[in-house]
Order: C-alpha cells, then structure tokens, then sequence
C-alpha cells in the first residue's frame, strides 16, 4: 500500500467558539503505481486529504500513512504540483528544475543531466533558458510536472494542475500526463472538479460527498488507453458519476441558497462539457 489513510477527521477552528468539521472517517488505499483522483464539490475538502498526504497539516484524528510510515510532515517522498505551479520567476527553467535537485546535494552537473531529463519528458528540452514570463500556462505547468518528477517521488499529489488552463491545453497535458504516467509508473493522485478530466486520466475516480467531506464511492474506469472521451464505457460512468456528483452539489446550494433551491440536472454536465472544451 502506498498512500493509506484509517479514520481521518479533519476540523478547523472556526472564530471563536466554533469549528467547520471537514473531514468525516475517511478511509483511503492507492497502491503503488496507481492513479487515483479525487472528485467532489466545491469545499468538501479534496485539498485538505491532499495536504494532510503532503504532510503539510496533521488530522484532527485518525492516520495517514505512506509507504507504511505514519506521516509526520512534509518528506521527499511526496510532492505537490498546484494549480499555479509556483516557478521561481528568477530563474531560469533549468535552474527551476535543477533546484531541488541541488538542495539535495546533488552535483551540479548531475542535476542538470537529471533536469534536462525532465525537461525533456515534458517536451521542454528546447527551452532551458526561458524564464517562466515568456512561456505559456501550459508551458508553466509542465515545467511543475519536470521539477516534481525529477525529485523522483514516490506519490505525485495533484491539486488541479490544469483548473487554470485552456481547454485546448488541457487536454494536451492530459495526453503528456497519461505518457508520463505510463511510463514512470508513479503513484498518481489528482484532485479536480472535473468529471471528464478525473475520467481521461484515472485508474480510480473518488467521488466525495459534500462537507463534512467522506468518501461518498468509487468508480473504477476500465477503458483502454489512450483514452477517447467518446469511448462508450467513459460515457456510461460519466452519466453515472455525474447523477451522483449532482445529488451532492444540490446539498451544497441547499445550504447555500435554501431549502427550496433544486439543481437543474443539466447544469453540471454543460459545465463540464464546457471545461472539457466539448461544446455541444
Ligand atoms: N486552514 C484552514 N482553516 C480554516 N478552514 C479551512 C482551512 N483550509 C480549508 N478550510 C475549509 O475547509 C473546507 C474544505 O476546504 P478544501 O480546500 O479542502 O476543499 P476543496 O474540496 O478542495 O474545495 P475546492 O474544490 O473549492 O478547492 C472549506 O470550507 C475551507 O474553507
């Protein structure tokens, strides 16, 4: 088991007297080398499973573990790539790519064999010495992916790298990720509010429920790779997922809006056609 999460409660202190109860007993496995995403509407906490796996904050109660050792804190052994992939914008693309490695110990020239590596991975080899103002999002976020792969973790955590992309990127970078996934054999989780996306690329979509956050079900998709969206066993679980995802997001406008408040059904499919660049 690479990532194992028993029992975890997250809540945070909410003003004075109160507090906002997050996460709910979640119960979460990825084994080694899988690809896993995390599905789910806005606030259900998607984010806070992913920094409680980062190490970056600790649960309320319960336990995380990676690679069977309790996490305790930030490790070498996981890193993050977010949605606005936090290039220095100093430095050069190798010298954003080599850093880590150098704060590792590593030789430079080791690290720069090791970045162009990357570099290349991505697709990026021929651009070394850009800084991160001449190049495009996508071009960005690819630049994250190398800087996280060359560090050699052993769980990649995704927090909707693409979510600020255009359409047209995004979907290349679903095909590069894919490759990059197939071939590395990474330990992958990928949070995103996206049906499709979580579809494109997944082994296993979880869907949570809305706050306090669980793990509402899990979907195995078994289509072949590379994956075409129109492929007849995605549109099946999309139509699946999406009734379940609704049901949940109508809990949060309830809550938002009133009780009165119903969700049309289409909504939420239009929407992520749309993300998805699928206009129809
Ligand atoms: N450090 C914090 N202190 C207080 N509340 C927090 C903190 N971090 C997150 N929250 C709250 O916890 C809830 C879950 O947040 P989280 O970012 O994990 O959700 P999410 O599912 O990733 O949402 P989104 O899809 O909108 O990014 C939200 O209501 C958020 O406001």
């Amino acid at each position: 088991m690479k990532v194992n999460l028993e029992q975890v409660n997250k809540t945070f202190p909410k003003g004075k007297n109160d507090s906002l109860h997050v996460l709910q007993d979640i119960d979460l496995k990825i084994e080694a080398g899988e690809f896993v995403s995390l599905l789910g509407p806005s606030g259900c906490g998607k984010s806070t499973i992913l920094n409680l796996i980062a190490g970056l904050d600790h649960p309320t109660s319960g336990d995380v573990y990676v690679n069977g050792q309790k996490v305790k804190g930030p490790g070498t052994d996981r890193v993050v790539v977010f949605q606005q992939g936090g290039l220095f914008p100093w430095m050069n693309v190798l010298d954003n790519v080599t850093y880590g490695l150098l704060l590792k110990n590593m030789s430079k020239k080791e690290a720069q064999e090791k970045a162009m590596e990357g570099l290349r991975m991505v697709h990026l080899g021929n651009f070394t010495k850009s800084f991160p103002h001449e190049l495009s999002g996508g071009m960005k976020q690819r630049v994250a992916i190398a800087r996280s792969l060359v560090m050699d973790p052993d769980v990649l955590l995704m927090d909707e790298p693409f979510a600020a992309l255009d359409e047209q990127t995004r979907i290349i970078l679903h095909q590069e990720l894919q490759e990059i996934w197939e071939k590395t054999g990474k330990t992958i989780l990928f949070i995103t509010h996206n049906i499709r996306e979580a579809l494109t690329l997944s082994e296993r979509v979880l869907l949570m429920s809305t706050r306090p956050g669980a793990i509402k079900n899990s979907f195995t998709v078994q289509a072949s790779r590379p994956r075409d969206p129109s492929d007849s066993v995605l549109v099946q679980l999309e139509k699946r997922v999406m009734s379940e995802l609704e049901e949940e997001m109508e809990k949060v406008l309830k809550e938002e809006f009133g009780d009165g408040y119903r969700l049309k059904t289409s909504a939420v499919r239009d929407r992520n056609r749309e993300h998805m660049g699928d206009h129809i």
